[in-house]
């Protein structure tokens, strides 16, 4: 067996070593991750390592039994240069600077800055760096190649600005295929080990820690695995301290990198390093990159949320939560938490929509929506989570649809704060809770959708209660859409450019919209108790109907209810639901709304077939959201005091 042998436990690694589930864990790179350090450990604790792991006993046992293992694994993060490979993915150097800082705090262990070779801008990005960012935890890693052909390394331009990037790590892509070092790089198989075997040593001499990726190497190594080998010997030979195995293709199985890996790790011992670095043009980069670690790699590269060359790397967003509380590799520690956070903020400084069916930190990832799935999870988390969701910062969501049961329905109003367990016992409560999941289901077969719109539920169920009185009625409203000829006055009309053509046209022709509304809107004393209804009749002009009735209604309400004056719409969707029928269709329309003032977004539905009326509704449902928002208690009837039913138009 290729055990290192006992060594005294030291200092630097004491302080590294951290207690979790009974399990000791330790962090080669003696960084802080957030768990519960172990105040003294004996002195007499002695180490050693095998395989990636580490182990620990105590001094005076003669057996050696081993009575802790930790093992050691390092992300490497290569967002900024294989990330930016990605199309439609551009970073400024101060995207590259916010994002190695962001990748830091998080606690990846290697942040790849980009090739210095390759572009002013990454040039700049290393010179920056080193005034500006620093970094606590990660390794900043500079890109590049090995040597070209035919010349020295000191004469390769690559290499020299790879030494001036000043990192204390360098990386270099080397071939390890020999079709393609053959028909690619057009050399002789000898030359390429001397330019791989040259190039790591001149970065040595440089005081680097050198990681050699193997590009195409399991590609490389199916076809001839002894050249491939070779190439990493000459890596070793060189001084390489990880040899990194790349699936630069993407075309691999997980059982291939699986057993790949096992032989070129039993190849090299338990001493070195293996890292591996995968590509997803088959959705497989995440599993290719696990299986590596099964086989004994311990480093992974990837990039965040997989953004790369064509379908992306392994995305470590994915890779990271699972080796974490998975494979019990302590990567970042209680970092964790901020797991979804840096998935959404990487996909707004990247540009790139954020994916709801992302794995644990997207939107849908812990949404449920099925009646028996939600009815399951009351009772039981576990039923339909792989994980506590919080532990890595994404929350679980129950929907509410046509495919809701009355779980789905129970747990909104329980979120809601208007029904206790004791309460749902009562046969009353019971029969409101089926009737509220059968307008639910009624409503979805007219053409409404409740996913996205929780505002819409959330009025739905307050509206069932007896007590519910809406804070303003809608009596009345028009909308008038039109047409208006607007003549130029003498002399303005002359070259009037439309279109990149001169005309003189004497008129031009502006649509107008008005939308006159009359309210019943119910007052309140200091923000208590309703005290009348106000009514309130109101105009407006818009560019268009449902501006002119948002304007028209808002102008009313914020007479009686200020703050509302913060609400603004957001987004406004529309949607035609049977294209049979053409103008004669359902429309659906979906409206998000802000309020400026409490940073609040919710979203109204509403289908009907007079797109004004179902925009009209989704309109008034978001402003009464507001004010349910804002004044919660002003718009329930005290005991005895008859209450009003809804605004609802329809
Ligand atoms: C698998 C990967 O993702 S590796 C990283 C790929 N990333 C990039 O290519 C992005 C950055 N690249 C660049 O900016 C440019 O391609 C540069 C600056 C590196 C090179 O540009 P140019 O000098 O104009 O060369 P060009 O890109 O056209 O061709 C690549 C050259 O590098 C050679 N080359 C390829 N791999 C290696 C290697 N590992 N070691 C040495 N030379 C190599 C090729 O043989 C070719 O040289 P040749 O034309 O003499 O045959
Ligand atoms: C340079 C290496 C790491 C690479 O991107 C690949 O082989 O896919």
């Amino acid at each position: 067996m290729a055990f290192l042998s006992w060594r005294p436990l030291t200092m630097k690694l004491e302080n590294s070593i951290t207690v979790r589930n009974n399990k000791c864990w330790i962090s080669d790179s003696c960084q802080s991750l957030g768990f519960p350090v172990l105040t003294k450990f004996p002195s007499t604790l002695w180490i050693k390592r095998y395989k990636q792991q580490v182990f620990l006993c105590r001094k005076n046992n003669q057996h050696c039994n081993p009575f802790l293992i930790v093992n050691r694994m390092d992300i490497y993060d290569t967002t900024l240069r294989d990330g930016a490979q990605g199309e439609n993915i551009s970073f400024t150097v101060i995207d590259k600077l916010r994002i190695a800082k962001a990748l830091d705090e998080f606690g990846v262990q290697y942040i790849e800055g980009g090739w210095p070779g390759s572009n002013p801008k990454d040039v700049e990005f290393f010179k920056r760096a080193k005034q500006e960012l620093h970094l606590c935890r990660a390794k900043l890693v500079a890109f590049g190649s090995t040597r070209r052909k035919g010349i020295r390394c000191q004469d390769d331009v690559n290499l020299r600005l790879l030494i001036e990037a000043e990192t204390s790590v360098v990386t270099i892509v080397a071939k390890s295929w020999k079709e393609q070092v053959i028909n690619v790089l057009n050399v002789s198989l000898e030359e390429n080990l001397a330019m791989i075997e040259e190039s790591v040593r001149f970065l040595k001499e440089h005081d680097k820690e050198v990681m050699v990726d193997a590009e195409h190497f399991f590609d490389g190594y199916s076809h001839n695995a002894s050249y491939a080998l070779a190439c990493l010997d000459a890596a070793i030979r060189g001084g390489a301290d990880v040899l990194v195995l790349c699936d630069t293709n993407g075309g691999c199985l997980p059982w291939h990198i699986y057993e790949t890996t096992s032989s070129v790790a039993s190849h090299f011992g338990s001493q070195q390093r293996i890292g591996i670095h995968c590509h997803n043009d088959m959705e497989l980069a995440v599993s290719n990159s696990l299986s590596a670690v099964y086989a004994g790699a311990s480093l992974v590269q990837g990039t965040m949320n997989g953004y790369g060359e064509r379908t992306g790397n392994a995305n470590l967003i994915s890779i990271i939560p699972t080796l974490q509380l998975k494979m019990n590799y302590n990567v970042v520690g209680s970092k964790l938490i901020s797991l979804t956070e840096l998935s959404r903020w990487m996909d707004e400084v990247t540009n790139v929509p954020h994916q709801p069916s992302r794995p644990y930190v997207g939107d849908c990832a812990f949404a449920h929506k099925g009646g028996l799935h939600v009815s399951a999870i009351l009772k039981d988390e576990r039923s339909y989570q792989h994980i506590d969701p919080s532990l890595v910062g994404n929350r679980k969501r129950m929907l509410i649809s046509e495919l809701s049961g009355r779980g789905n329905i129970v747990d909104k109003m329980k979120q809601m704060g208007i029904v206790t367990d004791s309460q749902l016992q009562d046969p009353e409560w019971k029969r409101r809770i089926q009737g509220i999941l059968e307008q639910v289901k009624s409503l979805e077969n007219k053409g409404y959708t409740f996913e996205g719109a929780e505002a819409s539920i959330e009025l739905m169920i307050r509206r069932s209660l007896n007590n519910y009185r809406s804070p303003f009625e809608l009596l009345d409203f028009t909308v008038l859409t039109g047409n208006k000829r607007v003549y130029y006055a003498v002399g303005e009309s002359n070259n009037i450019l439309t279109h990149g053509v001169y005309s003189s046209e004497t008129f031009r022709n502006e649509s107008i919209t008005q939308a006159i509304v009359k309210l019943g809107i119910l007052e309140t004393s200091n923000g208590a108790c309703p005290i009348e209804r106000t009514r309130c009749f109101e105009a407006a002009e818009g560019n268009g109907p449902l501006n002119a009735v948002n304007l028209a209604l808002k102008k009313a309400l914020v007479r009686v209810h200020a703050p509302l004056e913060h609400v603004n719409l957001q987004d406004y969707k529309v949607r035609i639901l049977d294209n049979e029928s053409a103008t004669a269709a359902v429309t659906r329309v979906m409206v998000e709304f802000y309020d400026a003032e409490t940073k609040c977004v919710w979203s109204t539905v509403c289908a009907h077939s007079n797109i004004i009326v179902a925009s009209v509704q989704a309109l008034m449902d978001g402003f009464e959201y507001a004010l349910l928002q804002r004044l919660p208690a002003c718009f329930i009837a005290s005991e005895g005091e008859s209450s009003e039913k809804s605004a609802v138009l329809l």
